[in-house]
C-alpha cells in the first residue's frame, strides 16, 4: 500500500500543480476585470452627469448611459464567475478529490481511471483531471460495489465494470488515508468523520455518501417524495446534497432563488447554512413555519408550533377535538366547499375609508359590483374584476379631484421642498408646457390622499377575511367561533387556524400563488398537518415535494407507517408520482447512544446502528437534595474534554429555572425562539430548539415522572441529539420509559447517602 500510496501521492502533486497553474490565469484574469468593471464604472459615472439640458444632449447622452450600463453589468457578471471559478479552484486546491474509481468499458481493453471531487477540473487538452460528485459518471462511486454496473445519463442507461474504488482524505495537498473499497461508500472513512467533534456548522458528506442517501439525492423523476428516517440517518444531510445534484442537475433553468425549504427552527437555519457554499452552491431560501405564517398575519401574533407545544397540557378535551377537527384535511375541503356555494350577500366585503375617516367605497358599492358579474364566473374571477372595476372607479376619482379648489390652493403654496419632494425623479425640462407640470405635481397631491384607498384595492383589504373565516366557522364549527374572535380581538391567532385561513383568503381573492418555486422541502414534517401540506402545495403549485422526516420524534403528531403517510399524501396533495424512501440506519450517535434509543421505542429493532464505539449511556441518580452539586460536578467532567454541553429540557419554563443556578459557575446561555447561533460552554434549551441540531454532549434533564408513555417521542428525540456521549439526569423518581430499558444497556451514577 505504501507504493500505492507514493504513486497517489504523486498524482494529488501533479493535479495541484495543474490547479496552481490556473489558478494564477484566473487570478489575473479576475484582476483585470476587476479593473475593467472600475474603469466602466468611473466611466458611467462622468456620462452620468453630462449637462442634460438640450434635448438633443439627452437623447445621446441617454442612449450612451444605455451602454455603458449594460457594460457594467456585462463586466460584473464577468468577474461574478471569475470569482466563483477562483474559490472553486482555492478549495479544490485544499482536497482536490475524495473518490477514484477505475473502470472498464465494454469495447476497451484498459480500464480508465477517473478522480471524483466536490467539482470538474479540466485541462487545456480537455482532459477531465477531477470528476465533480453530481455527474452521472459519478453516480457508480456510490451505487456501485466491483463488477459490471450501470449508471444513467442524458443519452440513457450505460454499462461498464467497475474495476477498483478507492477513498482518500486528502488534507492540505497530503494524502491523510485512502482505502480500496467493495462497499458502497467504505466503513473505515465513514467511522473516521463520524468520530470527529460537532461544529458549529454542518459538513457536507459528498465524500461518504450512502446508497440509499443517494437514491434521494438523485431522484429527479418523482413530484412527491417522502422521505421516513430514524433519527440521525442523513435526512437533512440528504436534502442538501439534493439541493446542490438538482442545481447542477438542471443548471440551465433551476437557481437557488426557485428552491425553498422549510426548516424547524432558526437555530438549524444557521446550522446548515455552509454545506451549500461549501459544495460551491448558494444557499436556497429557507423559512421557518413562524416566519412563513407571521409574514402573511401581519399585525397578529401567530401561535408557532413551540407555543403550541408548550400549551399542549393546557387544553380542555373540547378544546383539543376542535383542533383535531380544524388539523384535519376534511377541514381544507370544507373550505373549498364553502368557497363555492357562497353567494355575493355572504362576501364579508368592507368599506374603504381615506386617511382621514372618510368612508370612499362603501361596502353596498363593493357589493353592488360583485353581484352584478355573472354567477357562473369562479369566485377569484369574480373577486378580481370588483377589484378591476375598484382601481377604474378610483383612477376616476382621481381625474375628478384633480381640479379641486383644495388641490389648487395647495400648488399655490407648497414650499421649495414640498415642489420637490412632490417632482421626485422627475426633471423639470421634461414638461413641454407649464400647465403638463402643474397637472403632474395635482394627480400626484390627490393620489397622495387617496394612498390608503389604493392600498386598501391593491392589498384586498375590502374583503374582510376574519370576519369572513368567522363565517365559515358558524357553519362548519360553531363551538369554535367565540374563541377565533377572542383571539382576532386580541391580534393573535392560533396555529390551526392559519392554513384554513389563508386558503379561504387565496381560493377567494384568487392571491398568495408562487409560479417560480420549482421545489419545496419540509425538514421535520412530522411537526406538520395536512392542512399545512394542503396550502402549501396550493400556493406553489409548481413545487415538487420532498418531505422528510421521522413520525418517532413527533411533537405531537401520531404515529403512522410510511407507507399510510404516503398514500394519505399522495391523495390529499394530488401527487402524480410519489415515493417513499426509508432510511434505518443512524450515523450521528455512538452504537452505545443508538442501542439504548431503540431500547426505548416499542419497534425500535428496525433501527441499524451503525459500528462506531463510545461510552455506555449514563443515568445519574442525583435526588432532589443533591442536585446542584451532581449537575455542576457532570457538567464540570464534560466541559474537561468538550467546549459545548447541551442541557435539554422538556419546556422553556425549565430550561429558565436552570439558568440561575449555574450562570456563576459557568458560561451559561438559555436559548430561545429567536436565537439563530449556538455558543459556547452550557447550553440550555428546549427540545424543540435542539430539532435537527446535534451535539458531543447531551445531558437530558430531569427525566422523572413528568415523562410518561406519551413523552416517549420527546425522550426520543433529546437522546437522539447526542453524537458521543449522553447522561439521563434524573432529579427524584426515574420515568417509567427508563424503568423499561435493559440495565446493560447504560451505567449508573448515584448520590451517596451521608
Ligand atoms: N453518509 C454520511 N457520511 C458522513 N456523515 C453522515 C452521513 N450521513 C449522515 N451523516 C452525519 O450524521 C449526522 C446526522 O445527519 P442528519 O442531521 O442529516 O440526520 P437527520 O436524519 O436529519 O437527523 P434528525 O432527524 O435526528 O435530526 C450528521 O452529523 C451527518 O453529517
Amino acid at each position: 500500500m505504501d507504493k500505492d500510496k507514493k504513486v497517489e501521492q504523486k498524482h494529488v502533486n501533479d493535479v495541484i500543480k495543474e490547479i496552481e497553474t490556473q489558478l494564477a490565469f484566473n487570478e489575473s484574469e479576475y484582476q483585470k476585470a476587476q479593473l475593467e468593471t472600475t474603469l466602466v464604472e468611473k466611466n458611467y459615472g462622468q456620462n452620468a452627469k453630462i449637462n442634460t439640458f438640450e434635448v438633443d444632449d439627452q437623447m445621446e447622452t441617454n442612449a450612451e448611459v444605455q451602454q455603458q450600463k449594460q457594460l457594467v453589468a456585462k463586466n460584473l457578471e464577468n468577474e461574478q464567475i471569475l470569482k466563483k471559478q477562483l474559490e472553486t479552484l482555492k478549495q479544490l486546491k485544499k482536497s482536490p478529490y475524495f473518490g477514484r474509481i477505475d473502470i472498464l468499458d465494454p469495447d476497451e481493453t484498459t480500464p480508465e481511471t477517473l478522480y471524483i471531487g466536490t467539482a470538474s477540473l479540466v485541462d487545456d487538452e480537455q482532459n477531465f483531471l477531477i470528476y465533480d460528485w453530481r455527474a452521472p459518471i459519478s453516480s457508480i462511486y456510490y451505487n456501485g460495489t466491483l463488477g459490471k454496473v450501470s449508471y444513467e445519463t442524458p443519452m440513457g442507461t450505460l454499462e461498464t465494470e467497475l474495476k477498483k474504488k478507492r477513498q482518500f482524505t486528502i488534507v492540505n495537498g497530503q494524502i491523510k488515508n485512502m482505502f480500496d473499497t467493495n462497499e458502497t461508500v467504505g466503513d473505515e472513512m465513514l467511522q473516521q468523520i463520524l468520530g470527529e467533534h460537532s461544529d458549529e456548522y454542518m459538513h457536507n458528506i459528498v465524500a461518504t455518501i450512502q446508497k440509499e442517501q443517494n437514491d434521494i439525492i438523485r431522484d429527479t423523476t418523482h413530484d412527491l417524495l417522502l422521505v421516513q428516517g430514524v433519527a440521525g440517518s442523513g435526512k437533512t444531510s440528504a436534502i442538501l446534497q439534493r439541493i446542490a445534484f438538482l442545481l447542477y442537475h438542471s443548471r440551465d433553468k433551476l437557481s437557488a432563488e426557485q428552491i425553498v425549504l422549510f426548516s424547524p427552527n432558526l437555530l438549524f437555519s444557521h446550522y446548515i447554512s455552509e454545506v451549500l457554499p461549501s459544495l460551491g452552491e448558494r444557499n436556497m431560501r429557507q423559512v421557518t413555519l413562524a416566519e412563513f405564517l407571521t409574514q402573511r398575519f401581519q399585525g397578529l401574533k401567530v401561535e408557532t408550533l413551540f407555543d403550541r407545544y408548550e400549551k399542549q397540557n393546557a387544553l380542555t378535551p373540547e378544546e383539543q377535538e376542535i383542533r383535531a377537527k380544524k388539523e384535519q384535511a376534511s377541514f381544507m375541503e370544507q373550505v373549498e366547499k364553502y368557497v363555492a356555494a357562497l353567494s355575493p350577500s355572504q362576501l364579508c366585503f368592507s368599506e374603504v375609508r381615506l386617511h382621514g375617516g372618510e368612508i370612499f367605497f362603501e361596502r353596498s358599492e363593493i357589493e353592488a359590483i360583485y353581484a352584478a358579474l355573472p354567477q357562473n364566473m369562479r369566485p377569484e374571477q369574480r373577486f378580481l374584476e370588483t377589484k378591476n372595476t375598484l382601481i377604474k372607479r378610483l383612477k376616476q376619482r382621481i381625474e375628478e379631484e384633480i381640479t379641486a379648489p383644495w388641490v389648487l390652493e395647495k400648488l399655490e403654496t407648497l414650499s421649495d421642498e414640498e415642489y420637490y419632494t412632490l417632482l421626485g425623479n422627475k426633471r423639470r425640462a421634461a414638461f413641454q408646457a407649464l400647465a403638463d407640470e402643474e397637472k403632474y405635481l395635482a394627480k400626484k397631491l390627490v393620489k397622495q390622499k387617496f394612498e390608503k384607498v389604493y392600498d386598501a384595492l391593491y392589498n384586498d383589504y375590502f374583503l374582510d377575511i376574519y370576519a369572513q373565516y368567522q363565517h365559515f366557522l358558524s357553519l362548519v364549527l360553531p363551538e369554535s367561533v367565540l374563541t377565533f374572535t377572542n383571539d382576532i380581538e386580541y391580534h393573535r391567532i392560533a396555529l390551526a387556524d392559519c392554513a384554513p385561513l389563508l386558503y379561504l383568503r387565496d381560493l377567494l381573492t384568487g392571491s398568495g400563488q408562487n409560479q417560480a418555486i420549482a421545489h419545496l422541502f419540509i425538514d421535520e414534517m412530522q411537526d406538520y398537518t395536512l392542512p399545512q401540506f394542503i396550502y402549501l402545495k396550493y400556493i406553489f403549485p409548481n413545487a415538487k415535494l420532498t418531505l422528510l422526516g421521522d413520525s418517532e420524534q413527533a411533537l405531537f403528531n401520531p404515529l403512522m407507517t410510511p407507507d399510510k403517510l404516503l398514500a394519505r399524501l399522495e391523495k390529499h396533495l394530488r401527487a402524480k408520482k410519489s415515493k417513499c424512501i426509508k432510511l434505518n440506519t443512524s450515523y450521528r450517535s455512538t452504537a452505545q447512544i443508538t442501542d439504548l434509543m431503540k431500547a426505548l421505542l416499542p419497534d425500535g429493532e428496525q433501527i441499524n446502528s451503525f459500528t462506531r464505539p463510545g461510552k455506555l449511556p449514563k443515568i445519574v441518580f442525583a435526588g432532589s437534595e443533591q442536585e446542584h452539586f451532581m449537575l455542576k460536578q457532570q457538567l464540570e467532567k464534560s466541559l474537561e474534554q468538550n467546549e459545548t454541553v447541551a442541557l435539554i429540557t422538556k419546556d422553556l419554563a425549565t430550561a429558565g429555572a436552570l439558568y440561575p443556578k449555574l450562570r456563576k459557575t459557568f458560561k451559561t446561555t438559555v436559548l430561545g425562539n429567536e436565537d439563530r447561533a449556538l455558543p459556547k460552554g452550557v447550553v440550555i434549551l428546549p427540545i424543540y430548539l435542539a430539532k435537527g441540531l446535534e451535539f458531543d454532549v447531551v445531558i437530558a434533564y430531569d427525566i422523572s415522572e413528568n415523562y410518561q408513555e406519551k413523552d416517549l417521542g420527546i425522550l426520543y428525540t433529546i437522546c437522539s441529539r447526542a453524537m458521543h456521549e449522553l447522561i439521563l439526569f434524573v432529579k427524584q423518581e426515574p420515568s417509567p420509559l427508563l424503568a423499561k430499558l435493559p440495565p446493560e444497556l447504560y451505567t449508573v451514577e448515584r448520590t451517596l447517602k451521608l
